[in-house]
């Protein structure tokens, strides 16, 4: 499989996760969570609550072990330094994160994702040497307060029909209700946040998710 086939892969179920989404202990979420068969994780630990320093640094080596454990690719979210200090798998940078083009010189060889709302945020993202992008909100969602408005599936099929070949992951309110859809409008993989991480089981939600996804 080419690199570029098995991110694809990567990106078909990716949980996204902090402490402050979480009602269990995050660990455990994201044990059940692989156990029930995410492909990918984003540690995004950001928000007023969100830990600080060093315990910050602890808890992203916790959850990256488990990760290892399972080789499931651990990603960072915004934060490219923590990234290289604890030699993560990639970083994933948003329109008012560090640029994309000095992430990728400080990532070589690593995934560096890009969240992009338009065709012209693709284009340059792709320029900046990103190897996949995040496209949302497709769906209204409460766990991001400064989302951008609702998109729905439309600009997902607006870049495939473009042909632009990148990786894309479709975010916000996905469920597995609607994952389908989202990969049907062209995307590879969806991004998820609440619908596994506040789910009474986590584990059962992933399960779910994947039968929308791979059928
Ligand atoms: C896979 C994926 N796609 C999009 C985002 C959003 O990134 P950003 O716009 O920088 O917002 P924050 O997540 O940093 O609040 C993402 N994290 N992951
Ligand atoms: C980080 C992010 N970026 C766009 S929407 C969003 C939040 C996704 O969370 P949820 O899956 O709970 O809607
Ligand atoms: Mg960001």
């Amino acid at each position: 499989m080419s690199k570029t086939e098995e991110l694809r892969h990567s990106l078909k179920l990716y949980f996204i996760m902090g402490s402050q989404n979480c009602e269990k202990d995050p660990s455990d979420v994201l044990r059940e969570a692989i156990a029930g068969g995410i492909t990918m994780f984003q540690f995004r630990e950001k928000g007023p609550d969100a830990k600080q320093g060093e315990e910050r640094v602890e808890f992203a080596r916790e959850l990256q072990k488990i990760c290892k454990e399972h080789n499931i690719p651990f990603i960072v979210n915004d934060d490219v330094q923590l990234a290289v200090q604890i030699d993560a798998d990639g970083v994933h940078i948003g329109q008012d994160d560090e640029n994309a083009h000095i992430a990728r010189e400080k990532l070589k060889g690593k995934i560096l994702g890009v969240s992009a709302h338009n065709l012209e945020e693709v284009k340059e993202a792709i320029k900046n040497g990103a190897d996949y992008v995040g496209m949302g909100p497709v769906y209204p969602t409460k766990t991001k307060k400064d989302a951008l408005a609702v998109q729905g599936t439309d600009i997902i099929k607006e870049v495939r029909n473009s042909r632009i070949d990148i990786p894309i992951v479709g975010i916000g309110g996905i469920t597995a209700h609607t994952a389908g859809n989202v990969i049907e409008s062209g995307a590879d993989g969806v991004s998820i946040i609440s619908a596994i991480s506040q789910a009474d089981s986590p584990l059962d939600e992933a399960k779910q998710l994947r039968k929308a996804i791979f059928g």
